[in-house]
């Protein structure tokens, strides 16, 4: 196994700060921030401040040519992806492994599509809650990174050396046995709860207390169970209980990424949840309302900002 030393990451927002300050904590010259120069000048002026540590980390841009990274995280908002797939060409080497931090069910493959997929891995982080304000990040649950090949039964080399890293680092990890079912069972989440919360301007807390949020929460979720049976990756009532137990665990005040685009007047990630469960809908025939509702609330609240 090659031991990854040279780490580059592209997307300093909640999580990508909150995985970059965990590496650096373990090895500031391990990890490379890509970023564009107006980026780079915000970022080295202000710092990041990391459950109130401040972090100046190195940062690198696009256009700089650079050694090949043994490992990239990608860890932008869904939107940004096309033109980050661009800015990380210069750290893609013969020996790089990518990894997507990102939700969704797509963002392997659109990365894959540019630079083949055997440098692959998926992953999901889950349990989080981290809340970023400008600068400053905030977590009380770091939660875990969920990540390997599509099938582990045996780690393959490229899963081992990202296991080590975590391990070095202190991230903690899980390789499941099925990644693309992970990956649907965090969709499945993220259908149900960041969307609510955005519509309804609720932190975790509410779908802890208020049975009726929590209904809302759940039944878009069940829309994305429902097609998942119909693909053959049969999410069920269980990995629906699994959900609620886990939003559970995290901090009453704290907020989804969608809740924290709506309330900074960013772009949101709708087309990649709502938009892809009523696209999906539609080709596996399965009625997704709740969907289709979140979808036209949500891209009126984007318009309306
Ligand atoms: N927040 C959470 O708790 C969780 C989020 N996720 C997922 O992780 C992904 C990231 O989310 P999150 O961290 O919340 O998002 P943020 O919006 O906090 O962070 C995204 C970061 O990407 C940066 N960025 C965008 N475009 C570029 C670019 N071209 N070059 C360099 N940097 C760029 C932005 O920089 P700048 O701010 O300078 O514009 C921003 O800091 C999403 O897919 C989300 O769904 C997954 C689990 C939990
Ligand atoms: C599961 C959740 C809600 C927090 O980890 C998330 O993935 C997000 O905020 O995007």
């Amino acid at each position: 196994m090659k031991k990854i030393e040279k780490v580059s990451l592209i997307g300093l927002g909640a999580i990508g700060a909150s995985y970059a300050a965990k590496i650096s904590d373990m090895d500031k010259d391990c990890i490379k921030i890509i970023a564009d120069k107006d980026r780079i000048e915000r970022y080295s002026r202000d710092g990041f401040y990391i459950n109130d540590k401040l972090y100046n980390f190195n940062y690198i841009a696009p256009e700089e040519k650079t050694a090949p990274a043994d490992l990239i995280l990608v860890s932008v908002k869904f939107h940004d992806l096309y033109e980050t797939i661009k800015a990380i060409k210069n750290h893609v080497g013969p020996g790089t492994t990518i990894v997507s931090l990102m939700n969704g069910i797509s963002s392997e493959d659109i990365i894959g599509s540019e630079y083949g997929m055997d440098r692959m891995l998926y992953a999901m982080c889950v349990a989080i809650d981290a809340v970023r304000e400008g600068n400053k990040i905030h977590y009380e649950n770091f939660g875990q990174v969920h990540f390997g090949e599509k099938e582990n039964k045996v780690l393959s080399e490229k899963a081992e050396a990202v296991k080590d890293l975590f391990e070095r680092a202190d991230i903690p990890h899980v390789v499941p046995e099925s990644m693309i079912r992970t990956l649907w069972w965090k969709f499945m989440v993220n259908v149900g709860i960041n969307q609510t919360s955005a519509v309804l301007k609720a932190p975790y807390g509410v779908f802890q207390r208020v049975k009726e949020a929590n209904d809302l929460m759940t039944s878009a979720a069940r829309e994305v169970v429902l097609i998942s049976q119909k693909m053959g990756i049969n999410l069920n009532e269980k990995d629906i209980e699994e959900f609620v137990r886990v939003m559970n665990t995290l901090s009453s005040d704290g907020k989804t990424s969608m809740l924290q685009d709506v309330e900074a007047g960013r772009k949101t990630e709708v087309e990649m949840l709502a938009g892809t469960v009523c696209e999906l809908g539609e080709k596996y025939n399965v009625d997704t309302p709740i969907n289709r509702t979140l979808f036209n609330m949500i891209r009126t609240i984007e318009v309306m900002k």
